[in-house]
């Protein structure tokens, strides 16, 4: 996994066409979709969009929900995430982009191949970054594996002529499917299993209510056939829950696919804790799951030595440590 991280979204008809062929900008995505988007974009720390989007849709690009806004400020965030136009040229002036929410968020203009535009937005910070489109914005990133994460929405609609939603040959993981009123939600990941679903498992932990007292995780249980069996995320239910005690507490123990199966951690388990009797890496064992693998190891800010990966080795479960995942596994960690 490179940094940043990219989410790619676009909104389709059923067709497979981002817009039709007349100059009005066409909304495919529904409102309550709409709302989805404005609450992933919440999550990022730049969106970007090839050039003509910006002179085809003229988009603010901006967060819109205040709340979010207000939750952005109060993790020492901007209110909206950097905006990013990729364009061989000067964007014109009165584009929105540049000329509303100034106060909100910055706007830069980049120009180059994907892996250069993702280095340069990585040296200033960009963990985490959302590509709105174009057509062949989506394309180039896509042809260049530089997508994580895709995000289609298709739209009940049939429109006949326009730019295509269009990729490369490529192979995805579907990783969820989700109604959203009229609207249907389709997340792929890409690259390999351990890749993708530490990656999710990362971008669960950005779900976690703030803390300033306790970790942001998130983990996915995957049994040896690419199956689910769980998720889970700090403070889920309760605000004493850890990612993985909440994951595994909705497993039957007995579950015959728990031993080959693995745990996919932001955070190395915890093998010491004060909120509550029983740590994490005492669930997974318990649970008689067989493979860890974990993107940051735990540093001593709320208990002495952590220990929980040390534990895990020595009681026979594989722990897998993946360190180019810490960046990302840090970031909704108002601590880190
Ligand atoms: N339904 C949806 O979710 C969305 C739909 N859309 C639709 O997509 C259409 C636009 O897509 P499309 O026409 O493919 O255009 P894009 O928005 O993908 O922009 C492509 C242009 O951006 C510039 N550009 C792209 N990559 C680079 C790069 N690496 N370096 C420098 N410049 C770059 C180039 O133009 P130049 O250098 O001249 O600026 C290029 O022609 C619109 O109709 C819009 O409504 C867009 C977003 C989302
Ligand atoms: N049409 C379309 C999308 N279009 C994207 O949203 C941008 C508009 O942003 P803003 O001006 O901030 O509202 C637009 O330029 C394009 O990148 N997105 C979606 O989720 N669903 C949709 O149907």
């Amino acid at each position: 996994m490179r940094l940043p991280h990219v989410l790619a979204s676009a909104a389709v008809s059923i067709d497979g066409f981002l817009d039709d062929d007349t100059p009005e900008r066409l909304v495919l995505s529904g409102p309550a979709d709409l709302d989805r988007v404005d609450a992933e974009r919440a999550g990022v720390d730049a969106i970007l969009v090839g050039g003509d989007t910006v002179r085809a849709d003229d988009p603010r690009l901006l967060v819109r929900s205040p709340q979010r806004r207000a939750d952005r400020l109060a993790r020492g965030l901007r209110p909206s995430p950097l905006r990013v136009v990729l364009s061989s040229r000067p964007v014109a002036p009165d584009a929105r982009v540049l000329t509303e929410g100034r106060e909100l968020a910055d706007t830069v203009v980049l120009c180059g191949p994907p892996d250069e535009v993702l280095d340069r937005l990585a040296a200033h910070g960009v963990v985490r970054l959302m590509i709105e489109g174009g057509a062949r914005v989506h394309r180039d990133f896509l042809a260049a594996h530089a997508v994580d994460e895709l995000q289609l929405a298709i739209a009940p609609r049939l429109v006949g002529a326009g730019p295509r939603f269009t990729g490369v040959p490529l192979q995805g993981h579907l990783v969820e499917t989700r109604r959203v009123e009229q609207d249907v939600l389709l997340r792929y990941r890409f690259g390999d299993a351990d890749t993708r679903w530490l990656a999710e498992a990362c971008s669960l932990a950005e779900r976690c209510p703030p803390s300033a007292s306790a970790f942001s995780v998130g983990c996915v249980v995957v049994a040896a056939d690419g199956t689910v069996l769980a998720t889970g995320h700090s403070r889920r239910d309760d605000v004493l829950d850890h990612a993985e005690e909440v994951a595994l507490r909705d497993l039957d123990h007995a579950d015959p696919r728990l031993p080959g199966a693995t745990i996919y951690t932001s955070l190395e388990p915890c093998g010491q804790r004060a909120s509550r009797p029983t740590t994490c890496t005492q669930h997974i064992l318990d649970a008689g799951v067989g493979r860890v693998v974990m993107a940051w190891r735990e540093p001593p800010l709320f208990v002495g030595t952590p220990s929980g990966a040390a534990r895990l080795a020595e009681a026979g479960v594989e722990v897998i440590e993946r360190p180019e995942f810490v960046e990302l596994a840090r970031r909704p960690n108002l601590h880190r």
